[in-house]
């Protein structure tokens, strides 16, 4: 027995389904997952000493490829100084100033702990700053796993099928309405039936977590119209392509301006944080400053300030990784829909800049409904042909493929070899 599987098996007797995030658990896919013991570059190395070329990238924070040597020596630097204080630090000045700098929507940040609490605090924010209680979500995007935003989620809760949780009261969902992604006139009448009452409209501006699913041209702007219009603040949760698509996230890489926005893990370089920040106005109702209470004991972690201002600065003096990244995704997906047009397949490949999609889906997907007409059974096929071949992808249809800049083109190519073999076979 191999050791993943006899770590699977001690695993699930002592955590739910084996694994502290259900995404992780290999259920929709009927496999056992691979337990892994370290990453380097654009590989992961499981507990039985396969090597991986690695397609989630820790969902998104190792853009700069795994165990990144400038993170570690920041890192390590920073442990040497203490690894709490709970209290105000220099460097959690100097990651505010360069988010701040890096992105002009931010005008204020609030550094937190993870992209659920980025996303649950701006939400609070946005209610506070309004005095409305509604909030407007897409079906199939994920802001995490806060009370109020487990409605017709996307991610884990897609995947297994229970777009709805249990435990969560009714009255937190109640104020949750849900549009339909890439369609502004759902949008509209939303906003027209619940007149002055809705505090924010959240959007993924690109949708990562019902697989990848980009906004229409148009559809952005009509978002930031539409929240104009009606006095809603308009959030971009940002936690997946923030300093992904450009350093200026996808705001920046569509030039439009949300009003507040979320960040999480990639900011951290790897360690757990997350923030929120946007117009001034709004931040300054968050206490010390004004009545809206949103705190954290380990928020701003010297650590993790060091390891997220580590990256970020080798991605703002490295500008080129975004066009390399960008390159490398067009190649990926060309070469994708050529294997699967001389297979006659007409699946859907999607995607922008470094992350991508395969649904198994025969009509093009613009939003939930259609992403969930993707075949699951024969994506399990394929992942489970692909991880064989020491490919690692995301073990759900309705998540992304995230390329890192240290992935080169013989690690796209060999990937693209095995996924050849498969349509063929
Ligand atoms: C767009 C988006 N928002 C929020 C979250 C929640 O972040 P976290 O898992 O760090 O709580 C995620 C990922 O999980 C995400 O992809
Ligand atoms: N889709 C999620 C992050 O973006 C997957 C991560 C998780 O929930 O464990």
């Amino acid at each position: 027995m191999f050791r993943s599987e006899q770590l699977f098996e001690r695993a699930v007797k002592v955590m739910p389904g084996g694994v502290n995030s259900p995404v992780r658990a290999y259920q929709s896919v009927g496999s056992t997952p691979r337990f892994i013991r370290r990453a380097d570059g654009a590989y992961v190395y499981d507990v039985d000493q396969n090597r991986y070329i690695d397609y989630i990238c820790s969902w998104g924070p190792m853009i700069l490829g795994h165990n990144n040597m400038k993170i570690r020596e920041a890192v390590i630097q920073a442990s040497y100084e203490g690894l709490s204080f709970g209290a105000a630090t220099e460097m959690e000045v100097n990651m505010a100033e360069r988010i701040c700098r890096l992105v002009p929507s931010m005008e204020m940040v609030r550094m937190v702990n993870s992209g659920t609490e980025a996303v649950m605090s701006a939400i609070r924010a946005a209610r506070g700053y309004t005095g409305r209680n509604k909030i407007i979500k897409f079906e199939g995007c994920y802001h995490g796993h806060s009370d109020s935003l487990l409605v017709k989620a996307g991610s884990g809760v897609m995947t297994a099928g229970i777009p709805d949780s249990l435990g969560v009261p009714e009255g937190c969902a109640r104020d949750t309405l849900t549009a339909v992604y890439n369609d502004c006139d759902s949008v509209a009448r939303l906003l027209e039936e619940n007149k002055g009452e809705v505090a924010a409209l959240i959007v993924e501006p690109v949708a990562g977590n019902m697989g990848v699913v980009e906004p229409c041209p148009g559809f952005l702007q009509g978002l930031r119209d539409l929240c104009t219009e009606h006095g809603a603040v308009l959030i971009f949760d940002e936690v997946i392509t923030g300093f992904r698509l450009s350093l200026q996230g996808a705001q920046g890489y569509y030039g439009i301006t949300p009003d507040l926005t979320t960040f999480g893990k990639i900011i951290g370089g790897g360690m757990p944080v997350g923030c929120y920040g946007g117009r001034r106005e709004i931040m300054q109702t968050i206490a010390p400053c004004g009545s809206v209470y949103q705190a954290g004991t380990l928020s701003g972690n010297p650590i993790a300030m060091a390891a997220g201002l580590a990256e970020l600065t080798q991605l703002e003096e490295n500008p080129d990784i975004y066009l390399r990244l960008e390159e490398m995704g067009n190649y990926f997906r060309d070469r994708l829909r050529d294997i699967l047009k001389a297979a006659g397949k007409s699946y859907q490949v999607t995607g922008v800049g470094s992350l991508s999609c395969l649904f198994f889906a025969e009509q093009p997907v613009l939003n939930y409904q259609t992403a969930k007409t993707s075949d699951t059974a024969e994506f399990a096929r394929y992942f489970n042909w692909m991880l064989d071949h020491h490919i690692h992808l995301a073990p759900s249809q309705f998540e992304a493929i995230f390329l890192s800049a240290a992935h080169t083109k013989k690690d796209v190519d060999e990937t693209l070899d095995a996924a050849e073999e498969f349509f063929r076979a």
